[in-house]
């Protein structure tokens, strides 16, 4: 092989896009996504959504998570006692941002957080809005971008990529995390296209609300490691 071959072929590698599965409420679903290598999973504490887990409930979730496996906690538009409750309580690596929170209110609580954006929503249906109101939020760990449909995320519902078109992807900017209606058949399509730091899932790894389904999981990984190029026996 020559030097530019060997070259060109280290620089196009695998790599290796990060997983966080979300909305988990029961302990085996945990397992699951743990042992199919999940390097993220999310708690939500919504009290709308049929995920959302009681202190107790999400206490005893993150009992089980091992080390180099990160728990976030979602939140939409929650007052500060209840993020200070939850962190008390659970002790999250990361809070997760749902609503119209300011920079300055999710920068405020000593822990790392990822900010969501609906996109398409107003303000945020053009590619010039969406990179605006991600600059606000330069504090962030991440950006993860979510459809913009009724209530405030985990509905499975998709949006239009091109809207991703102008946020920033230097190198020291917050991660690009890709949610919202992801599944198994579609993720390595999106991968391919959009090369996310991360994906986010909940509805295409259920088989009800809050209720999530071992296979479709590991189908899910699968997705994810055959786009990336890594094949696993
Ligand atoms: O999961 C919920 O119930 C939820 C409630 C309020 C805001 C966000 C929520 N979930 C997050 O939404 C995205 C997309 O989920 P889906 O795969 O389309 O179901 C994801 O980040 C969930 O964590």
């Amino acid at each position: 092989m020559s030097t530019q071959a060997a070259a060109s072929h280290v620089t196009a590698g695998p790599r290796r896009t990060r997983v966080k599965i979300c909305g988990l409420t029961r302990p085996q679903d945990l397992d699951a996504a743990v042992q199919a290598g999940a390097d993220a999973i999310g708690l939500v504490f919504y009290p709308p959504s049929r995920r959302c887990l009681t202190l107790d409930q999400a206490a005893a979730l993150r009992a089980r998570v091992p080390a180099f496996v990160a728990v976030t906690a979602l939140f939409v538009n929650p007052d500060a006692e209840t993020v200070d409750r939850v962190i008390e309580a659970v002790g999250p690596d990361l809070l997760q941002f749902h609503g119209e929170e300011s920079p300055d209110f999710c920068a405020g609580f000593g822990v790392r957080h990822l900010k969501a954006f609906r996109a398409g929503s107003p303000g945020m249906d053009t590619a010039d809005g969406l990179a605006r109101a991600c600059l606000a939020h330069d504090q962030a760990a991440g950006w993860l971008f979510d459809s913009y449909s009724a209530g405030y995320g985990g509905s499975g519902s998709s949006f239009d990529t091109a809207l991703l078109a102008k946020v920033p992807r230097d190198a020291g900017m917050p991660a690009l995390i890709l949610s919202g209606g992801l599944k198994a058949e579609t993720v390595g399509g999106q991968i391919a296209a959009l090369a996310p730091f991360a994906v986010d899932v909940s509805s295409g790894v259920e088989s009800a609300p809050g209720i999530k389904d071992p296979e479709r999981i590991r189908a899910f990984m699968r997705a994810v490691q055959a786009a990336d190029g890594w094949h696993y026996a």
